[in-house]
């Protein structure tokens, strides 16, 4: 595999406050990987230092195998910020030649438009766009210069779904052309819907790196639905909430929790297990991980 971004054993302080903790990370050729962490974890931070727009405390940072402060390898990727200010008063079309024209290799405009269906706004003010279309221009514009890499910070927050949608489908036919992303979200079925890896990053750490899949059956949380009145003290819960009399209980350990329900004589009905959401592996995983601290 041919990395194009490689993290390596990389620490980063802001003062006090540790961001990024001796945390490895390579993204290879052709990948599509999801990064996802709680507020605070130090997804920004690590974009931030493949963008070149900050520096390691310690350990390295390499784009295409050279330096991430190069503009010759930073020519290479596009990046959307978690919050861009895009001059009011040009129009869309002006924005994105002016983007372009930073660039040897350049996305046409029409295409470029089309792929995040904004291909009717091209004549519009920017100041007169709303969040959403704003929020998908942005992302647009990190696709400007045929990047063969790019960072996307939460690209879809703010958007309805329709528009979330829309973006999902520009990213991923880049990324069906060959393009390589990673992408952080606090969606977590954006995350499902797009990518293949995902890594999971908790106080600057990699707290799991694998598919979707795995990752949930890392933690092999369950979800045990049933209706039943009070219930007894069961083994392996995280969590539980109780909906119009059905009660539902996560847990690790969901055949020992049913022998024990069952022991206890508490009569129920409508019992169901099923899988966790990776938002139940994720709470999990981050739970743990504080649980160590
Ligand atoms: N410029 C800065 N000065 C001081 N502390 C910072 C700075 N940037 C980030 N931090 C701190 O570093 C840690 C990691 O922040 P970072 O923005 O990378 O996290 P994140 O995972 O992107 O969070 P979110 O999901 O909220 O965007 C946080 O504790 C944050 O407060």
């Amino acid at each position: 595999m041919t990395v194009l971004a490689r993290a390596h054993e990389v620490t980063r302080r802001y003062g006090q406050v540790l961001a990024l903790d001796r945390l490895s990370l390579d993204i290879g050729a052709g990948e599509l990987v999801g990064l996802l962490g709680p507020n605070g974890a130090g997804k920004s931070t690590l974009i931030n230092l493949f963008a070149g727009l900050r520096r390691p405390t310690s350990g390295t940072v390499e784009l295409f195998g050279g330096s991430p402060l190069d503009p010759v390898m930073r020519r290479g990727i596009g990046v959307t910020p978690q919050e861009t200010g895009l001059p009011e008063s040009l129009r869309v079309k002006e924005i994105v030649d002016f983007v372009s024209a930073h660039f040897r290799e350049r996305a046409g405009r029409k295409e470029l438009l089309a792929r995040f269906g904004l291909d009717d706004l091209a004549g519009r003010q920017v100041g007169g766009l709303s969040g959403g279309q704003r929020r998908r221009l942005a992302v647009a514009l990190a696709f400007a210069g045929r990047p063969r890499l790019v960072f996307l910070d939460e690209p879809t927050t703010g958007l309805d779904v329709e528009a979330r949608h829309a973006l999902w489908d520009g990213i991923r036919s880049f990324h069906e052309d060959g393009g390589t992303v990673l992408l952080t979200s606090h969606y977590l079925e954006e995350i499902e819907a797009l990518a293949q890896r995902v890594v999971v990053i908790g106080s600057g750490r990699v707290l799991a790196d694998d598919t979707v899949r795995a990752v949930r059956d890392l933690v092999g949380v369950r979800r045990v639905s049933l209706v039943a009145g009070d219930l007894p003290e069961l083994p392996g819960v995280l969590g539980s909430e109780r909906v119009d009399g059905r009660t539902t209980l996560v847990t690790t350990d969901p055949d020992r929790l049913v022998v024990e329900l069952v022991r206890s004589g508490t009569p129920f009905s409508g019992l169901e297990i099923r899988p966790t959401t990776l938002e139940e592996a994720f709470l999990a995983l981050t739970t743990k991980e504080s649980a160590h601290v």
